[in-house]
């Protein structure tokens, strides 16, 4: 690093003191805290950004949100040059720059990284940074900062997205890595047009039947509410009210994690919506649920990840029987590897649905970054997690052997080449880069256009196994060690032997413990045939993990 480098660092930096006595982890989705913690570790994400940006020659994003949380947390994340999550590699790094003591230390933590990175602050190529944030107050002034970090590295420039959903920000730093227009129009152009080409491939005769035409959507008083209303403007075809668009406070009582966890009607939602088909996103819009009011109650029956998930693998099920059907000599049908990822927090009642329809299932361990980058194995790669976050991967190769289909049987088989455009056009519409509520919602709606379905027949596809989750506060819940994609606790010894014994008291028992990535908790997940079961088994695993690991209550 030069003297210029390293005076304008130690100049700027030493604007952004850390708090004192807090330390910051890089959790699942980056640093989350209260905001009036977060200035420093955002300011020190922004020279993170500049320098991944710079290590891989190519745009890095950062994301000022903090999701579901309450409206005075707030967060930053940052899209690697595939628009995915950063590197885990880069994590460790991540930390010690946020917990550096002061400016002096920030610098030779940074001197050391760039030294074993190689990489190059005086090259010809300078860094580029998208920055995006969430409707929070606090995001003013924290993409601020963000853009001094950027700016305190001299070969780099930052660049205002504007006010954004997550998936948006990831959706632009993809395509502008692709060498694609990454304008927020041409998101909405994206999605409009590959929605509008999915309707026109619709069969003649399908279209759902009953008064239940109308969408309402909880917007979570966030982001999502206000871009929805925007992208409602370039549709046709669907029916859409946007309800906790903006007047109410950001996840109060709101919201995909909300409607979840609790199960219950979210603000602005009652009796007279009855029977009508309902969604909800979260503050950031990149996690999607539906539901529906029940009758003479506030709670509500829950269409989850895992239910959205059983959906689009339905349709693209039906897709790729239609292209793999024997008997044409234009094309050889090609085995199709389409991939389902889950974690242990699915439903066993959707494994076992998805196991039915004979696709092939994988668990990898809670998280993003894991569901992801396991989808992306396969040509057709679907992950979802059970709260409402999920996309569809589609592979390079694959989408090249669906235009070739596409090209070829477009005079010969109008029915294979119908299967392959509506592919395409779901590769267009389902963010490629991350979950999307938007596109998710989109993908939704045009499928059970599609099938003509309500969302009662939706809900029908399979019944929820009756569930609780727990959490115990332990003394170091890093004590757990797990294998198995979570399921099987390896340490403590003699732990996992004890919970077999409980699971095999229950009928279609199952259950697990695990450490949380984001939470100072163990989580305790249960399954069986009733409610009364699954409460029992639960907490009964509660208090081994209470009796193992030794409970902050005694
Ligand atoms: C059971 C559960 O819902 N866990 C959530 C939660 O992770 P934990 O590691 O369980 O705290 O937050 C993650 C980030 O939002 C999300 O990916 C994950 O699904
Ligand atoms: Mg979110």
């Amino acid at each position: 690093m030069n003297d210029k480098q390293r005076s304008i660092l130690l100049d700027i930096s030493s604007r952004f003191s850390p708090p004192q006595g807090v330390k910051l982890s890089y959790g699942t989705s980056g640093f989350r805290a209260d905001a009036s913690l977060l200035e420093s570790a955002v300011y020190r994400v922004g020279l993170l950004a500049a320098l991944r940006s710079l290590k891989t020659r190519a745009v890095i994003g950062l994301m000022i949100t903090a999701s579901h949380n309450e409206i005075s947390d707030n967060g930053i994340k940052v899209a690697d040059p595939s628009g995915g999550m950063l590197t885990q590699d880069w994590e460790p790094f991540a930390e010690s720059l946020a917990n550096a003591p002061d400016s002096y230390t920030l610098v030779e933590i940074l001197d050391d990284f760039v030294k074993k990175e190689k990489i190059a602050l005086d090259g010809e190529w300078a860094a580029e940074v998208f920055l995006g944030r969430d409707t929070r107050p606090s995001g003013v002034s924290l993409l601020e900062a963000a853009k001094q970090g950027v700016a305190s590295i001299v070969k780099a420039n930052a660049k205002d997205m504007g006010v954004l959903t997550t998936p948006q920000l990831h959706w632009m730093v993809r395509a502008r890595n692709k060498g694609l227009e990454a304008s927020e129009h041409n998101y909405f152009d994206q999605l409009s047009s590959s929605f509008r080409c999915l309707l026109e491939l619709i069969p003649q005769g399908s279209r759902i039947v009953g008064t239940n035409d109308k969408l309402i959507v909880d917007g979570a008083d966030g982001i999502g509410a206000e871009k929805l209303e925007s992208l409602k403007g370039l549709l046709n075809g669907l029916c859409v009210e946007v309800r906790n668009s903006g007047n109410g406070v950001l996840n109060e009582g709101v919201g995909a994690d909300y409607v979840q966890k609790e199960k219950v009607v979210p603000r602005g939602f009652g009796p007279a919506d009855v029977g009508i088909r309902c969604a909800s996103f979260d503050g950031d819009a990149d996690r999607l649920v539906y539901f529906l009011v029940q009758p003479n109650s506030n709670k509500i029956e829950l269409v989850d990840g895992d239910k959205i998930m059983a959906l689009f693998a339905l349709f693209l099920e039906e897709q790729l029987s239609i292209l793999n059907k024997s008997g044409d000599v234009t094309v050889r049908p090609n085995q199709t590897r389409l991939g389902i990822v889950q974690t242990a927090y699915a439903n066993g009642a959707s494994t076992s649905y998805l196991k039915q329809l004979g696709l092939e299932v994988v668990f990898t361990p809670t998280g993003v970054k894991h569901v992801h980058e396991k989808a992306a194995e396969y040509d057709i790669g679907i992950y979802f997690e059970a709260n409402g976050h999920g996309t569809v991967l589609f592979s390079e190769a694959y989408l090249c052997y669906l235009e070739d289909i596409n090209s070829n049987l477009s005079l010969t088989s109008t029915e294979k080449q119908k299967a392959a455009s509506r592919l395409l056009a779901v590769s267009k519409l389902i963010n490629q880069a991350v979950g999307d509520a938007l596109s998710g919602l989109l993908l939704v709606e045009a499928i059970l256009q599609h099938l003509g379905w309500s969302i009662q027949r939706w809900n029908e596809l399979y019944h929820d196994l009756p569930s609780r989750q727990l959490k115990v506060k332990v003394l170091d819940r890093a004590a757990v060690v797990t294998a198995n994609a979570e399921t099987v606790v390896v340490k403590p010894s003699g732990i996992q032997e004890a919970i077999n014994a409980e699971i095999a008291k229950y009928h279609k028992g199952r259950c697990f413990i695990r450490p949380s990535g984001t939470e100072d908790v163990v989580r305790v997940y249960a399954e069986a045939s009733t409610q009364e079961a699954a409460d029992g088994l639960a907490y009964s695993v509660a208090k081994l993990a209470d009796q193992f690991l030794g409970s902050t209550n005694s």
